[in-house]
């Protein structure tokens, strides 16, 4: 089935436009029957590896599919690469032809992808494909929401083309042929190695002490790395999967490039934003779970009582506080967080939302936004440095922005924590804490091993 899915044929046929950018774009969205957003994602799988997205937020509220890419945009350097890519975006619908009775949020034409954690951070040779910024416009892109799936396909209108719109109809029929999505096989973990732990726990042990006597430097998030070996190249089909079926309550996304896989599950949002409604949250502080309801209760009400985890919290709140005030109209702020609870940890949540003052985009208030001291530290400026000091790593795209933007301005951009980068027989995975004057080493080396779990459950390692 997949040797002659007629998508190939027409992937390879539009590969050479995909550098053109000066041409006009057209996109058609119409409404269809059911479609398996899993099937959709196989099928229309490239030669090899391609540049497909998938996004879900939680409880099934909104599921996105890209196949086949009708332009990338990516940039590397420094603090102006959210409003380049912003710019790039907003010159090609300057000129769009777009076709979209419905304008539901999610539907027309939509970039998807994300920025690195840190542009002045050293760099990995792994992480290279996903450079400072990295978004695509897909030529395909199925959106499920509720019960309502909608195909919008994009093309750039070109000369060639005469009759456009017979084109567009043939390739709606094509995509939407409803198979059931294909098993992939269970890749084989041959050996998995968290990496310079003793190390790790020597910079958290020199971080805190410097909290614990600076009058300036209140926060900093340290993160560590494991890596997975595998008999044979690791699908990303098969981890998106198992991430989607084990990780309910949190989004999914997986941004796949010809030379890795960046994949994750976070309950963390950083911006949502509908028209001019914005909704941000703090989820800092954390603690683990009971399979004994009652004992989880009680983990629970410790955490919402712990002074440690509620000033790790309460630093955030205040700076996406700070954060939006100049951008939006009527704040609201509660005054204490609420448990967020996932299957291995559970979190301080409190959910800050406002109405954004006419002219803030969505890459705007990213711009401001990241990285909130859940990812960097307070203020931020330091802790950046004494990330870049004591990590000695790339974080590449975790524990950055990720997510998508319409052509209507609206969006989702959630933190790419309890994440990944998949590449060939080898994998990547992240997990990070947030340090503050109080905190116990051995306590943060338990805390981000609670982290890997989702990503190492998913892709068949034993989590303990
Ligand atoms: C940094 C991570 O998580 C962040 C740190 C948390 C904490 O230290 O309590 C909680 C949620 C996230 O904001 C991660 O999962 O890698
Ligand atoms: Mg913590």
């Amino acid at each position: 089935m997949l040797m002659n899915s007629p998508f190939q044929t027409k992937y390879i046929n539009t590969l050479k436009h995909k550098t053109e950018s000066n041409k006009v774009l057209a996109s058609y969205t119409k409404k269809v029957d059911k479609i398996d957003p899993f099937a959709f994602y196989q099928i229309n799988r490239p030669p090899d590896e391609g540049e497909r997205f998938f996004w879900k937020s939680p409880d099934d509220d909104m599921t996105i599919v890209g196949v086949g890419l009708l332009r990338s945009f990516s940039n590397s350097g420094a603090d102006d690469r959210f409003s380049r890519i912003e710019t790039e975006w907003n010159d090609i619908l300057s000129s769009a032809v777009i076709d979209n009775p419905f304008h539901v949020p999610g539907t027309g034409p939509l970039l998807f992808g994300g920025f690195s954690f840190d542009p002045y951070s050293l760099k990995e040779e792994k992480w290279q494909p996903f450079g400072d910024a990295l978004f695509y416009l897909p030529e395909y892109m199925l959106t499920v929401i509720g019960d309502d799936y909608y195909l919008t396909v994009n093309l750039f209108e070109s000369d060639e083309l005469s009759n456009q719109t017979n084109k567009v109809e043939k390739t709606f029929d094509l995509l939407i042929k409803n198979e059931e999505p294909s098993q992939v096989p269970a890749p084989h973990l041959e050996s998995r190695e968290e990496l310079y732990v003793p190390e790790w726990l020597d910079s958290v042990a020199e971080v805190v002490n410097v909290l614990r006597t600076s009058e300036i430097v209140k926060k900093v998030v340290l993160s560590r790395e494991m890596m997975l070996n595998f008999s044979e190249p690791v699908s990303s089909e098969y981890v998106l999967k198992q991430l989607h079926t084990q990780q309910k309550d949190s989004f999914i996304f997986l941004l796949e490039t010809p030379d890795g896989s960046f994949a994750g599950a976070s309950p963390e949002r950083l911006v949502k934003k509908m028209n001019d409604q914005v909704l941000s949250t703090s989820l800092a502080g954390s603690i683990g779970r009971s399979e004994d309801s009652k004992e989880d209760r009680e983990l629970g009400n410790i955490l919402l009582n712990d002074e440690k985890n509620l000033y790790e919290h309460h630093l955030v709140v205040d700076m996406i506080k700070k954060a939006l005030e100049p951008y939006c109209r009527e704040l609201q702020v509660p005054d204490d967080p609420v448990l967020l609870r996932t299957p291995y940890i559970q979190h301080l949540y409190t959910p800050v939302s406002g109405v954004a003052k006419s002219g803030t985009s969505i890459f705007h208030i990213v711009g401001e936004l990241h990285p909130t001291p859940a990812l960097g530290g307070v203020p931020t400026g330091q802790s950046m440095k004494i990330i870049r000091d004591k990590e000695k790593m790339d974080r590449g795209f975790y524990a950055s922005p990720i997510g998508w933007t319409d052509f209507d301005g609206n969006g989702e951009f959630i933190v790419a924590i309890r994440s990944g980068l998949l590449k060939g027989k080898q994998a990547f995975l992240y997990a990070g804490c947030g340090l503050v004057a109080d905190s116990d080493p051995k306590e943060e080396l338990k805390e981000t091993g609670i982290k890997f779990r989702p990503m190492l459950q998913a892709m068949g390692g034993k989590s303990e």
